[in-house]
Parts: structure tokens; sequence; C-alpha cells
């Protein structure tokens, strides 16, 4: 029987994934603990990141050889512009930050490079191009949010409870495994080389989200303010 692609990737990423459990911003999500400023941050970035995150759905549904593959990418699009960010317009609201002023956050230098990445991937190549990037997003915030939802607490009345649920929820998790799905089903049948060439978008994308927790965490915005 042959290996599914995405168990073949599972054994790149698990150590890079698995340093996210033990990322101080990840845990805060999961103890209830983070600072609500850095928070915040994730919020206004997340959310302007998810704005272009949107784009590569549209792209991939433009790019797919078949109605049931653009029927999924619109699917995938859906769950970004009205559940996923859904969640952070109501943390927003509770914040008193409007969503017309979380759409105006600049993207920093981190969510500039990590958007750029995925966006020239999927502009320049085929809707393989498109999975592979969105695959490690998906899937990693999949995979956070079901084990930090086994953490004591971290579904109790915290803060950050919502986070969690959101993560570790059917729906999202429903939307990570039509992302696998779709991944596997592209990679049939794919010669060697474009499987290593696939695997390193997924690793590369893995590394920025491991950036991505980092920037949030320190609340880095660009090197240096512009006069
Ligand atoms: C940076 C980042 N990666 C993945 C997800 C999951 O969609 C998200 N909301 N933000």
């Amino acid at each position: 029987m042959s290996t599914l692609f995405t168990d073949r990737l599972w054994k790149r990423v698990e150590p890079i994934w698995n340093s996210y459990l033990e990322h101080p911003f990840v845990k805060g999500l999961g103890d209830g603990t983070l600072e609500q400023e850095k928070f915040k941050h994730w919020l206004k970035q997340d959310y302007v990141y998810l704005i272009d995150y949107a784009r590569l759905f549209a792209i991939g549904s433009a790019k797919a050889d078949d109605l049931e593959k653009m029927t999924t990418f619109a699917k995938l699009l859906h769950g970004v512009l009205d559940v996923e960010m859904d969640l952070h317009r109501k943390y927003a609201a509770d914040f008193g930050i409007s969503k017309e002023e979380l759409e105006a956050t600049e993207p920093s230098a981190i969510t500039t490079a990590y958007t750029s990445y995925m966006l020239n991937l999927s502009q320049r190549g085929g809707m393989e191009n498109v999975v592979a990037s969105v695959l490690a997003c998906e899937w990693s915030y999949n995979f956070i949010g079901k084990s930090l939802a086994n953490w004591p607490g971290a579904l109790d009345d915290n803060f950050y409870s919502s986070w969690v649920e959101m993560y570790s929820s059917n729906e999202f998790t429903e939307l990570a495994e039509e992302t696998k799905q779709l991944m596997n089903q592209i990679a049939e049948g794919k010669p060697e080389q474009e499987l290593v060439r696939l695997e390193e978008i997924v690793v590369k994308t893995s590394q920025f989200e491991y950036m991505f927790w980092d920037m949030v965490e320190t609340k880095e915005d660009w090197p240096v303010n512009a006069q």
C-alpha cells in the first residue's frame, strides 16, 4: 500500500510542530496566562495575514482542474473569511477594536514575508503549489488546537478558551482534513522530484509558522519605524 503524502510530510514536520507546543505564546494560550497585549498583536497581525491567506484559496479555485476541487477551495475560502475571522472580530470587539481598525493593521515584516512567500508560489505555480502553501497553516493550527484542548483548564472559562475551541472544533478539523485530502489527491502519481519540491514548501511554511509565533510573542513589527 502506498504511503499517503501527508504521512510522509508528518515525519518531516512533527519535530517543528511539537516545538510550537513549547513556545511561550502557545503555552500561554493553553494555560490562560498569555499577556493580553501580546494576544492583541496576534489578533491584528493574524487578521491581515488571513486576508492575504484567503486570496490563496481564490487562486486555488481558479487553477483547479475540476469542479470538485474548485468547490473545495471555495469552501476553504469561506472557512477563513466567514468562520475563522469571526473569532478575531469577536475578540477584537471585546477589546474595543473595530473590524475596520483590524483591517487597517500594517502587516509586520514576518507577516509580509510569510504571505508573500505563499502568494508568489501560488501565482507562479499550479494548484499543487497552493495546497502545499496552505497545508501547514490549516493543519498545524488544528494540531495545536487539539493538543491544547487536552490541557487542564484550556476549555474552561479562561480568556483564551474560545481560541482553543475554534482550532480544535469539528468544523476546523474538517477544513484541515479536507486540505490534507486535497494534498494527497494532488500528490498521487507525481514524480519524486516534484514531491520533494512540495515537501520543502510545507517545511518552509512550518518554519514561517514558528517565526509568526515569535513575532507575536515579542510584538515585533518592522525593524526601524520610518519617520
Ligand atoms: C499565522 C497563521 N497560521 C495559520 C492559521 C490558521 O488558519 C492562522 N490563523 N494564522
